[in-house]
């Protein structure tokens, strides 16, 4: 009986979970997962969490939103009822993308080329989104630039290319629209998307490393300053989530996944419409006390690298027997 019930229960979750799946690639592509034996613990749930209609007249702009997570924040703020406005260097990628889910989600979304690096282009950029839509409820700082190098192979130009992305890109950006909007009296939600190693720092990306820690004391100070106006700013630290421009940049042969897979707990990579659903909650009115939080969104990997007797999973029942009593039998120090 215990048996047929946990067989169904088996089967209902198989159903829900590909329908989830279909329904995420319709949205945000292939999720690409490849995992290990626990990953069945922890499914990915794909749809929209949030009620329908959490973001109707509501604006946002997500840096960065033609690829990546940051298109799978469009999609989700989209299908939840916003008016998005993605914005990055590349049109033709951005005009594909906004036609994309436009079409999927009836809700219009505005393509606007801007190099984050150039304050004057991003001034620009503000006066294109004032006419097309005004001032924007939501600001999701998520254009970044990175790739794995060894810090003595490293040029002035390539730490200045990294660190004018991520920094002085996601400065100029709040800035510009943040003295706009006291401006004009509106209150709005700030997020970046950082990652974990921006707490630990990590060799071989030191650039970005340095810039991301960067964003997170930019993000917090602001949260202290800027209540005041009506604006909450909050920071979400992603670990790995496949997209091509992370991985084809952090792990170009595809060495490094597999290891990484191994030492996260719930045993695989995130999904683009996981950190969706989060990025949209936290700019939804549903967190409206939450400000100055920093969020980590690494399926445990984080805790896993930092405790030293982590490696101690690897020991089996029968060798645990034979620690134990070689601990128990020590006496005295
Ligand atoms: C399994 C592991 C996989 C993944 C995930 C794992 C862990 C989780 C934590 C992950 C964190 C991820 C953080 C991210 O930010 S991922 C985002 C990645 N996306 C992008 O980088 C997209 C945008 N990137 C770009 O456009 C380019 O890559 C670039 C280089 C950042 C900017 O392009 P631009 O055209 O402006 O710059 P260039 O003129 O090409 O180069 C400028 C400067 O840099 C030097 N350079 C470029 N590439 C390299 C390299 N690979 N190694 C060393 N130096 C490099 C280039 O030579 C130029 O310097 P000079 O020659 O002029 O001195
Ligand atoms: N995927 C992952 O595993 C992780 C990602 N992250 C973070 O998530 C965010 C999204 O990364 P992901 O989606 O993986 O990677 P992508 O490469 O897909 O996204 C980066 C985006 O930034 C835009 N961008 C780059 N340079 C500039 C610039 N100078 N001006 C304006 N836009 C720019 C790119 O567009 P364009 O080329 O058109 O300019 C692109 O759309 C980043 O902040 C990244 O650091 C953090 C941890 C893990």
């Amino acid at each position: 009986m215990a048996a047929r019930v946990v067989g169904r229960t088996g089967r209902l979750a198989a159903v829900v979970r590909s329908s989830a799946v279909r329904l995420q690639s319709r949205l945000h592509g292939s999720t690409g997962l490849r995992s290990g034996s626990q990953a069945n613990f922890f499914p990915p749930l794909e749809d929209a969490m949030l009620p329908s209609g959490s973001f109707n007249n509501r604006m946002a702009l997500i840096t960065g939103g033609g690829t990546g997570l940051g298109r799978a924040m469009t999609a989700t703020l989209s299908q939840l009822g916003a008016q998005c406005i993605i914005a990055s260097r590349k049109l033709d990628v951005l005009q594909r993308t906004a036609e994309e889910i436009s079409s999927q989600t009836g809700n219009k979304v505005h393509a606007v080329q801007c190099d984050v690096r150039d304050p004057q282009a991003v001034s620009q950029c503000v006066d294109q989104i004032e006419a097309l839509t005004g001032l924007p409820d939501v600001i999701i700082n998520n254009a970044a630039g990175n790739f794995v190098c060894p810090s003595e192979r490293l040029s002035p130009n390539a730490w200045k290319t990294i660190t004018d992305i991520v920094l002085n890109g996601t400065a100029f950006v709040t800035l510009e629209l943040g003295k706009r909007l006291i401006q004009n009296q509106k209150g709005a939600s700030f997020l970046a998307i950082t990652t974990i190693y921006a707490e630990s720092g990590s060799g071989f990306v030191v650039p970005s490393a340095s810039a991301k820690a960067g964003v997170e004391a930019l993000y917090k100070s602001l949260a202290a300053e800027w209540g005041r106006y009506g604006h909450r700013f909050n920071i979400i630290q992603p670990g790995p989530i496949r997209t091509k421009g992370a991985f084809s940049r952090l792990d170009p042969t595809g060495a490094f996944e597999k290891a990484m897979i191994d030492r996260i707990p719930t045993g695989r990579l995130g999904t683009p419409a996981e950190i969706a659903n989060l990025a949209a909650y936290v700019s939804s009115n549903y967190a409206s006390w939450m400000s100055g939080a920093v969020i980590r969104f690494d399926g445990g990997e984080y805790v896993s690298l930092a405790g030293e007797f982590n490696e101690l999973r690897s020991v089996t029942p029968d060798q645990w027997k034979l620690l134990e009593a070689m601990i128990r039998k020590t006496k005295g120090s």
